[in-house]
């Protein structure tokens, strides 16, 4: 019987019974057990295979980075673009020695239009609105940014997407979209983000219970990134959706990513299979949320950088849980012996 016959049940015991096999105690090799069996049923075979991964990176502006939310200023985030594009950043030099390819998606930074034969320009609009005081974008503009993220994740050249992310501003936009859809508190949410002092901490939460107050309590996720942005989360919520959707495995970076992950799987439950959650961020409200939707993250680096950074060094792990899968020796074929 081929693997498309059998039931998803018979399937399933197939891949314990697969990885159980293997010359190991069961349950030793943790947390890249779990992975090798997200592999294999997101791709229905036992022999996955797990060879080629692509970061795509989201840029966006936000209206109330100006308003003193973080310790940068807003124009940092067209500056780092042309850092990606020129090859210098954390991301880039990860990636490289990973051996996984970048794009770069400008979904609406706030500047003219730039003009660069690698960068992928589909600017929603030059920055959200400042969601202190209104709302980030339109229904239409949180549509469109789905759309379009969607036709990014689906495509078939690699088993894997990591979805990285630049706008100065956008731990605020995380914060409140997980305050509005999880019920978590602005309190345990609100964090340093690029560095703020304890001054820039105690404004960036005021300026985030404003913004809080301003809408109802629980929001829809569709709603929430409505109300707070920002373009690139919009649009990496929508990219994760058409990457799970065309059976890749998506690596979650840090806590903007996951604020990501999290309108994505409200939207399109069945994508969480698919999901696999890079590192646990520095930024304060990361644990908690990570916490809130049982996410288990592969690794703590004390990183929180945003880029994909983190995504990219959980790839390795990834493709191991594959070649484990694929490669090790059963107790039968090296004749070793087992308890039974
Ligand atoms: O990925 C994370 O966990 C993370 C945590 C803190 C900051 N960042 C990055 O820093 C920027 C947002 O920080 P902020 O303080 O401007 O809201 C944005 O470009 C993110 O990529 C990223
Ligand atoms: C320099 C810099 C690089 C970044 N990369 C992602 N977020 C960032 C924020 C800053 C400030």
């Amino acid at each position: 019987m081929t693997n498309s016959n059998l039931s998803s049940a018979e399937f399933k015991s197939n891949l314990i019974a697969k990885i159980n096999g293997k010359t190991k105690p069961v349950g030793s090799l943790g947390k890249i057990e779990k992975l090798a069996e997200q592999i294999a049923i997101s791709q229905h075979t036992l022999s996955p295979v797990m060879n080629a991964c692509r970061l795509t990176i989201f840029a966006g502006d936000h209206g109330m980075a100006n308003a003193g939310v973080s310790a940068f200023p807003q124009i940092v985030t067209q500056q780092m673009v042309l850092n990606f594009l020129s090859g210098g950043a954390a991301a880039n030099v990860f990636a490289r020695s990973n051996n996984v390819k970048i794009q770069v998606v400008d979904a609406g930074v706030a500047c003219d239009p730039i003009n660069h034969p690698h960068l992928i320009s589909h600017r929603i609009a030059p920055g959200t609105k400042n969601a202190i005081t209104e709302s980030a974008m339109t229904k239409e503009q949180a549509q469109r940014a789905i759309v379009f993220g969607k036709n990014i994740g689906n495509n078939e050249n690699f088993q894997a997407e990591c979805f990285g992310e630049m706008g100065i501003g956008n731990t605020s936009s995380a914060t409140l979209i997980a305050h509005k859809i999880l019920g978590l508190s602005l309190d345990t949410l609100t964090g340093r983000g690029t560095g703020l002092d304890d001054a820039g901490l105690a404004r960036k939460r005021d300026l985030l219970k404003q913004a809080a107050n301003r809408t109802n309590e629980h929001l829809s996720p569709m709603v929430a990134m409505q109300e707070y942005g920002g373009f690139e989360i919009a649009m990496m919520a929508g990219a994760m959706i058409g990457a799970a959707e065309s059976e890749k495995i998506v690596i979650v970076d840090g806590f903007i990513a996951t604020s990501a992950a999290l309108i994505a799987q409200q939207i399109s439950p069945a994508i969480k299979q698919n999901l696999v959650f890079a590192h646990v961020s520095e930024e304060q409200g990361h644990l908690a949320l990570l916490d809130a939707i049982g996410a288990k993250p592969l690794l703590n680096l004390d990183m929180r950088l945003g880029e994909g950074t983190g995504a990219l060094l959980a790839w390795p792990l990834v493709k191991a849980a594959a070649a484990m899968l694929n490669e090790m020796a059963s107790f039968e074929s090296a004749s070793v012996s087992n308890i039974t």
